[in-house]
């Protein structure tokens, strides 16, 4: 049984990019949530993936939402692109944008849910004034820039200060975020992220190291009973 608290979003980072629209299609019939989408540019990050045309062309494949994660510099003029490609969320590190007010609003106008997305080492200040704005903060548990990189341990503390930070807002306000953690989620760390705070899990090697559908269906299933004793 799916569990609604939690999300779980394989990142294709690792999928077999040959195959892209089948691997998106796989993942989700074997239980996936969401589809993570990481976009890095060889400037912000030191690594090249894909952009919105790519976007658009794994769309048809699925209904579930597209969590675009742009590590990108400067962030604005991909929005409207991504938008346009299908995408439903859209989260940017706040230091890439020059004005991150107008890039919130920006991906708002677009249609999209928007998000902010911190570095380990990058500090929660960022949200302090625009809740408002956020649907989603994105908690980095590696670098960014690679798949297959371990957790860092110092997330899990970030984690539960962001978490009480999205629970005072929400009692004031009634308005949920959504807390996502991105890097090294694996089956021996998932409850224990979870316990300190996330909802929302990005996982990319752990997920595609399945190799096929029967082998991610596997590996979903193991994710989501670790989830359940949460
Ligand atoms: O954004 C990133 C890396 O920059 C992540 O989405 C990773 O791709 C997650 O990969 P694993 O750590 O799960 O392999």
């Amino acid at each position: 049984m799916k569990d609604n608290r939690f999300k779980i979003a394989p990142s294709i980072l690792s999928a077999d990019f040959a195959r892209l629209g089948a691997e998106v299609e796989d993942v989700i019939k074997a239980g996936a949530d969401w589809i993570h989408f990481d976009v890095m540019d060889n400037h912000y990050v030191p690594n090249l993936t894909f952009g919105p045309m790519v976007c658009k062309a794994i769309r048809p494949w699925t209904k579930a939402p597209i969590d675009v994660h742009l590590m990108v510099e400067p962030v604005d003029s991909l929005i409207e692109p991504f938008a346009k490609a299908g995408a439903d969320y859209i989260t940017f590190h706040p230091e890439a944008s020059r004005h991150v007010d107008r890039t919130l609003s920006l991906i708002r106008e677009n249609g999209c849910k928007a998000g902010l997305v911190l570095n380990p080492a990058t500090s929660l200040d960022w949200l302090t004034y625009e809740m408002d704005k956020i649907d989603m903060v994105l908690l980095m548990s590696v670098n960014p820039g690679f798949g297959g990189q371990s957790f860092i341990p110092e997330t899990l503390h970030k984690l539960q200060e962001c978490r009480w930070i999205l629970d005072q807002y929400e009692k004031k306000t009634g308005k949920k975020i959504l807390l996502e953690v991105d890097g090294g989620v694996k089956i021996d760390n998932i409850a224990e992220i979870a316990a300190a705070g996330a909802e929302v899990f990005v996982a990319g090697s752990a997920v595609f190291s399945g190799k096929n559908y029967e082998g991610y269906k596997k590996i979903i299933n193991n994710f989501r009973k670790e989830l359940d004793g949460v």
